[in-house]
């Protein structure tokens, strides 16, 4: 990353102790200050929930409210002092993100959206209700944090304190995005398939954007509380979630200054709606959140994406490749011939239709194998029963001694099965070393609060290194810091193959490889793949291309109407009768 990127927080952590006091701001732009910084770091978190992550929740306000009421009853009831109940209130956060979690995190799309609503009503219910909140009323007599012996009484002491915080949570948030953790986050919006072939624990990557979305917010709601000295459930309701994620979405949902804007202007328009509005309309309501809702489709409309990438379009975000970073581990070949994968009775029967019956075969070490058959045949649905992405109905497959059927798609790329897709599977939003890298993931091991505190540079580095390896072994090194999905979609495919060399592979399974690419990169692919099995690599592979299967493979095994029809050296499938009546007819 380039200087700048590392060294904002200094003169941002300096505006924000110095701006507050600047005597031309008035004490009202001040407490609007303080809104809008609270709002941001809320909208913050939902950067990395919604944005990246691709989960909607409506419900954040109620994760506010479990940081301004355990600070409420921690220091008004219980005498605590205010920074002790930081932790806590980070905690009960987290522990109600984790509850909540995992019950509506197993649903999505508009079931996911409807259950953050769910939830995010009874909570609100919740605080109005019980006595331990303070029912309506709520609790009052929250003390003023301190600092240094003084009490933070005065909004721009205050207002200097809560941009600390956006600062910091802005910080914080971009190491984590930037960090294994934060890749395989951002993976899963698009992309959750192809991460979890490559070892990503998605269910677990979507409970992390929760549970941190949650404790920025139990954040916010710790400063709020300590700002309002007095807390009701009002601000924790189902409004104030709509409103929050309208920030983020209005903002640009995705990125970080983003939010910021976001929560900015929907702050100073829901106060000059709630100024204007009843003087126009000449009666008192809740009219802003008609406007805000016509707000948020005219802004889905004309800029889905937000307004922050439209300010930004044009700044390219380039990452320096330390090549001198040290090799990561390779994994050891199984000798030359041995046995690596025994299919043995496959069998997936979708309803009627039987898409793979009864199909055996073998692979041994360093040998590239073809897996043909017309369209329908049952070749990518037998891939997805190798890799743990489908099960089979029946049969069994053995890789290396290990049983694969019941382990998932994380477990079994981790023995080391590598694949790519008939239907490429890039995250639209990443570079192309980016999706690179998350074939590396389980080459790595720092977890979220090393990505955090920035403490896995050197293993970034090491990832980043073997990602543009492989990129350059492809080559498509020229193209590393591209969109994904600005590239032809035959380099697509390519990128894949880069993808799946990076998790450092015993077996490759490449689904079409060749489609869509020209007759040179084809040779050039061909030369690739000997020379992955001259290394001892085995490699099974779908494709349509006759003269690229018939020149590369050392053995086809045919597939018609999910049977195995024939298996064989190229040219004595090429002369079968049964293969040349179903599928090799045209060509033989
Ligand atoms: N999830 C599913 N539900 C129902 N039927 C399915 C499912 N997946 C695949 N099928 C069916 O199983 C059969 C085999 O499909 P599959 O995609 O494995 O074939 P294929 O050999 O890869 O074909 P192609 O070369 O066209 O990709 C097809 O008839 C397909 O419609």
């Amino acid at each position: 990353m380039s200087r700048a990127a590392v060294l904002w927080p200094l003169p941002a952590l300096a505006a924000c102790l110095l701006l507050p006091w600047l005597p031309v701001l008035p004490p009202f732009w001040i407490t609007l200050a303080n809104y809008i910084g609270i709002a941001a770091i809320v909208a913050i978190g939902l950067v990395v929930l919604t944005g990246v992550g691709g989960i909607t929740s409506f419900g954040q306000a109620s994760f506010l409210g479990f940081g301004a009421y355990t600070t409420a009853i921690l220091t008004a009831q219980a005498g605590l002092s205010p920074w002790l109940t930081l932790p806590a209130a980070l905690l009960v956060a987290a522990l109600a993100a984790l509850v909540i979690g995992a019950v509506t995190l197993r649903l999505s799309g508009h079931y996911l959206a409807l259950g953050t609503i769910a939830w995010g009503v009874a909570l609100y219910y919740t605080f109005a209700n019980l006595d331990l909140f303070g029912r309506n009323d709520g609790i009052s007599g929250i003390p003023p944090l301190r600092l240094f012996g003084v009490a933070l009484v005065d909004g721009r002491a205050y207002c200097s304190v809560i941009w600390v915080g956006v600062v910091l949570a802005a910080l914080a948030t971009g190491n984590l995005l930037d960090s294994r953790a934060g890749r395989a986050i951002r993976a899963l919006r698009g992309g959750a398939l192809a991460a979890a072939s490559f070892g990503v624990r998605t269910p677990q990557s979507r409970t992390l954007a929760f549970v941190y979305a949650a404790m920025l917010a139990a954040f916010a709601g710790w400063l709020y509380a300590h700002m309002q000295r007095s807390v009701n459930p009002t601000p924790f309701g189902i409004n104030a979630g709509i409103q929050y994620l309208l920030m983020a979405v209005v903002g640009g949902a995705g990125q970080i200054p983003g939010a910021i804007l976001g929560a900015g202007l929907v702050t100073v328009v829901n106060d000059l709606l709630q100024d204007w509005l009843p003087r126009i309309l000449g009666a008192h309501g809740n009219f802003e959140t008609i406007v805000f809702g016509a707000i948020l489709v005219l802004a889905l409309q004309t800029a889905p994406d937000g307004l922050w990438p439209l300010l930004a379009r044009h700044r390219p975000r380039r990452r320096r490749i330390r090549y001198d970073a040290p090799s990561l581990p390779h994994r050891q070949m199984p000798p030359r011939g041995s046995p690596v994968l025994e299919v043995e009775g496959l069998r997936r029967a979708f309803g009627g239709l039987v898409a793979v019956n009864d199909v055996s075969f073998r692979l041994a070490a360093g040998e590239i194998v073809g897996l043909i058959g017309p369209n329908g045949a049952g070749k990518s649905t037998t891939f997805n029963l190798l890799t743990g992405v489908d099960r089979p109905t029946a049969g069994s497959v053995s890789f290396l001694g290990h049983r694969l059927v019941g382990l998932g798609a994380p477990a079994i790329a981790r023995l080391g099965i590598a694949r790519t897709f008939q239907h490429v599977k890039l995250v639209p939003s990443m570079s192309v070393i980016e999706n690179v890298v998350i074939g590396a993931h389980l080459r790595g091991r720092a977890g979220p609060l090393r990505g955090l505190l920035r403490l896995d540079r050197a293993e970034e580095a090491q990832l980043h290194a073997e990602a543009a390896r492989q990129l350059a072994r492809v080559g498509l090194a020229e193209q590393a810091d591209r969109p994904a999905t600005s590239l032809a979609l035959g380099q697509q495919r390519v990128v894949e193959i880069a993808r799946a060399l990076c998790l450092d592979p015993v077996l490759l399974l490449l689904d079409e490889p060749a489609a869509g690419l020209r007759h040179n990169e084809k040779a050039e692919l061909a030369a690739l793949l000997r020379r992955l099995r001259g290394e001892g690599v085995t490699i099974l592979l779908v494709e349509h291309d006759m003269e690229f299967v018939m020149n590369l493979t050392d053995r086809l095994v045919v597939m018609d109407f999910g049977v195995k029809l024939a298996e064989g050296a190229p040219a004595a499938v090429r002369n079968d009768p049964a293969v040349i009546e179903a599928y090799l007819g045209s060509v033989a």
